[in-house]
This record gives structure tokens, C-alpha cells and sequence, in this order.
């Protein structure tokens, strides 16, 4: 198998804290990766160190051959690894359709000239994407009149327009009933054809229907890996975290 990314006995410390404990996993093309376990287990920084939010104290994420761990984030988001936060940061003052056209233009300072300047090519592109997270009859609309749901999903489109080959989620299902969230499973599932992701998550049902594999983290470090139905019936899992029903961000 092909692998994308492998991460490397990496530690991430906050004054001497190990937020994130010598980790080491490797990421297969097209998968779907959940990250999962209770509260405070380094999820979230896992995803920091992947996009270059915070630098490692040791270890290393190799991205195809690169070490990611020694480039900027806006490097990073240029050799191919997307990052969606849990809150969506879509501009409310603008169509679905500006705020695709704004995500395609790779340099934002460059919006504004090249505004009625798109080539050919971004036009179809944003409106494949468009018509994949099912916005391309609400593109005139402006993000408040959106669902919850369709937000995050125009947020996921706006990701999708950089041409992404690894994309990481910080729970894109909260907040989000179960037609929603199916949508959204549906969504990733069409997504990995073509770009890898990696998502943080607390919805088991979700992660249940669409995970190709787990990995379960628990104070920093790796306490299982592997199919979901491994995960769930090891003991360790259930008793950290599985049988406390889960934990939902404070
Ligand atoms: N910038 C920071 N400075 C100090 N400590 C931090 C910082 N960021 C995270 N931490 C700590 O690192 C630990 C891991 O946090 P992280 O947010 O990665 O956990 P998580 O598994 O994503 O949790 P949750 O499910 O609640 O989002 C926590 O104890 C947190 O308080």
C-alpha cells in the first residue's frame, strides 16, 4: 500500500507537558482515518503538528518524502494538506460562490484583481465542487442562509478548491443531526477517491459507519489501532473511553 503520510515517534510538549506522547502511525492513500478518545488526549494537537499549527519537541511527519514538521503552515497547506477547524470560518458577507471563487485563488491578496478573472478551468472546478457538497442551487445564496450542515460542508468545498492530497477535520459532524452527519459520511466517502483524510471525531456512530481505520490516543500516546471493530472491543478502549459513552468537547 501506498503510504502518505507517516508520523514518527513525535512528541509535542507544552512546558514539558506531552500534549502528544512518541507517536508513530502511518496514514494509507485513500483512507479515512478517524482519530479518536476522550477528552484532552492530543487529538487536536496531532492535527496541529500534521498542519504545522505547533512544531514538535522530536519526531517527524513525513508527507510523501517531505518532513513536514520543518515547514510553515501556509507551506504546508501548499504542498497539499488541508485543515478544516471545528468552528466554519466562511465569509458571511459573501455568495457560495465568492467564497469558492476566494478559496480557488491560492494567494488571497491576488482575490480582488483576479475577481472576473478566472481561468476556464477554476470556473468548472468550482462548480464540480459546488455540485459535490450539494450547494450548486444555493450559490448565490450568502452563508446565512445556509444550514449548519451546509456550512461545514462549504467549508469542506472551499478545502476541496486548494486541491488538497490530505485533508484533516476537527469534528465535522458536531453539532449536526443524523441526516446531516449521513450526508457527510457520504461526502468523505467520495472525497477519499481522490484526496486522503484524517478526521478527529467523538460521534461513534459516525465513525462506525465511515472509518477505514482508528486510532485511538489516550494522554498523548497510541492506545490501539486498527479496524473499528477491533478498537471497539478492546478492553483498554472501553475502559478510557468507549464505555464512558464517549466524550463530547466541554
Ligand atoms: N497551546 C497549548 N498550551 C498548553 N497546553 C495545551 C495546548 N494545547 C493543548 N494543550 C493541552 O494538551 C492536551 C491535549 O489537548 P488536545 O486539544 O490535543 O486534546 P483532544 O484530544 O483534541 O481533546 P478534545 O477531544 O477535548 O478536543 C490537553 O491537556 C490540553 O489542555
Amino acid at each position: 500500500m501506498d503510504s502518505i503520510l507517516q508520523i514518527d515517534n513525535l512528541t509535542v510538549s507544552f512546558d514539558g507537558f506531552k500534549a502528544v506522547n512518541k507517536v508513530n502511525t502511518g496514514i494509507e492513500k485513500g483512507e479515512i482515518r478517524f482519530f479518536i478518545g476522550p477528552n484532552g488526549a492530543g487529538k487536536t494537537t496531532l492535527l496541529d503538528a500534521i498542519c504545522g499549527r505547533v512544531k514538535p519537541q522530536s519526531g517527524q511527519v513525513m508527507f510523501f518524502d517531505v518532513d513536514v514538521t520543518r515547514y510553515s503552515e501556509h507551506e504546508i497547506v501548499n504542498i497539499g494538506i488541508g485543515r478544516k477547524f471545528q468552528v466554519p470560518s466562511v465569509f458571511t458577507n459573501m455568495t457560495v460562490y465568492e467564497n469558492m471563487e476566494l478559496a480557488v485563488v491560492k494567494d488571497r491578496s491576488l482575490y480582488s484583481s483576479m475577481f472576473h478573472s478566472l481561468k476556464k478551468e477554476q470556473i468548472e472546478r468550482i462548480e464540480d465542487i459546488l455540485v459535490t457538497i450539494g450547494l450548486y442551487e444555493k450559490r448565490f445564496n450568502t452563508p446565512i442562509a445556509l444550514s449548519h450542515g451546509e456550512k461545514q460542508w462549504l467549508e469542506i468545498g472551499m478545502l476541496l478548491a486548494q486541491e488538497p492530497k490530505l485533508m484533516l477535520l476537527d469534528e465535522p459532524v458536531a453539532g449536526m443531526g443524523r441526516a446531516e452527519t449521513d450526508k457527510t459520511g457520504e461526502l468523505l466517502k467520495k472525497i477519499a477517491q481522490d484526496c486522503t483524510i484524517i478526521v478527529v471525531e467523538h460521534d461513534m456512530e459516525f465513525v462506525r459507519d465511515y472509518a477505514s481505520k482508528v486510532t485511538v490516543l489516550h494522554e498523548g500516546a497510541i492506545l490501539d489501532e486498527g479496524s473499528v471493530y477491533d478498537v471497539q472491543n478492546n478492553q483498554k478502549v472501553i475502559d478510557v473511553y468507549l464505555g464512558r459513552g464517549g466524550e463530547r468537547d466541554a
